[in-house]
């Protein structure tokens, strides 16, 4: 089979990708997925800025940044990748603000590496916080296992409260968790699809690991979907957001690899 890659203008919403040897889709997609002004696409990499959920200090809106749902402009790119470029014009503190948003992804037969590079086009100092909030397909996530987290203490936005490290993450309820300071690679290892996928990150020491669960599903998934997914993200919030003085630039990563 070929390669499957698709990617909206509209939130430079990479929707799917599956390389061609693959025998699974690498990311998944929810089989009602709309993508609107007003709602994001659910699945593929989101890409949530300059703020993260309502922001730093709750206030902000739409949820997740205008990012995901703005449509952004196609610049060039060499053959096999794509680049696209926004503007948005308030920072994550809610201050008017010119940060320029650059969206690149690269890809080869078995990595598809998504780079979000925030640029800080105005006079003054722009707070940012950003996360490529990557939906991976898996064949149960009931099943799965989540390694490279069992040493590190997270937030557990759940219960609304720090929480120690833990061996293993259980689904099947809503894991919703911000893992603080995390720099070794995540595995999410598959035995239903004797996979084995690897995330590299860049530029972010945070880690947010999301699944709804059946009880918490959002309308746009279809019955059942979610056990399809989970969301390992690359992120930078709260804390760990980065104040960009005029110029200045900050370059997230997410790099995912089937390792086997
Ligand atoms: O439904 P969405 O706006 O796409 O957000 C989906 C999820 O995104 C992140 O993972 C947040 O940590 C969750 O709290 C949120 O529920």
């Amino acid at each position: 089979m070929s390669e499957i890659i698709e990617q909206l203008v509209r939130g430079a919403h990479v929707t799917a990708w599956q390389p061609a040897a693959a025998a699974h889709p690498v990311l998944f997609s929810s089989s009602i997925a709309e993508s609107s002004a007003t709602r994001a696409w659910r699945g593929g990499v989101p890409i949530c800025a300059p703020w993260f959920a309502t922001g730093p200090d709750g206030s902000r809106s739409p949820s997740h940044g205008p990012a995901r749902t703005a449509v952004w402009q196609v610049l060039e790119a060499p053959a096999g990748q794509t680049r696209h470029r926004l503007v948005v014009d308030t920072d994550a503190a809610g201050r008017a603000a010119q940060i320029e948003l650059e969206f690149a992804t690269a890809r080869d037969g078995a990595s598809l590496e998504v780079a979000l590079t925030a640029r800080n086009l105005g006079d003054a100092e722009a707070l940012v916080e950003a996360a490529l909030h990557s939906y991976f397909a898996v064949s149960d996530v009931t099943a799965i296992e989540v390694r490279g987290l069992e040493q590190a203490p997270f937030f557990d936005k759940v219960a609304g409260a720090p929480a120690p490290a833990a061996a293993r993450i259980e689904f099947g309820g809503l894991v919703d968790r911000i893992y603080e300071s995390v720099d070794a690679p995540i595995e999410i290892v598959d035995a239903g699809w004797s996979r084995t996928l690897r995330i590299e990150r860049e530029g972010a020491a945070q880690a947010v690991v999301w699944n709804c669960g059946p009880d918490a599903a959002p309308g746009d998934l279809g019955p059942g979907e979610w056990r399809g997914f989970v969301c390992v993200e690359a992120a930078m919030l709260g804390d760990a957001a980065v104040t960009l003085a005029p110029e200045a630039t900050h370059r997230l990563v997410s790099r995912v690899t089937v390792v086997s």
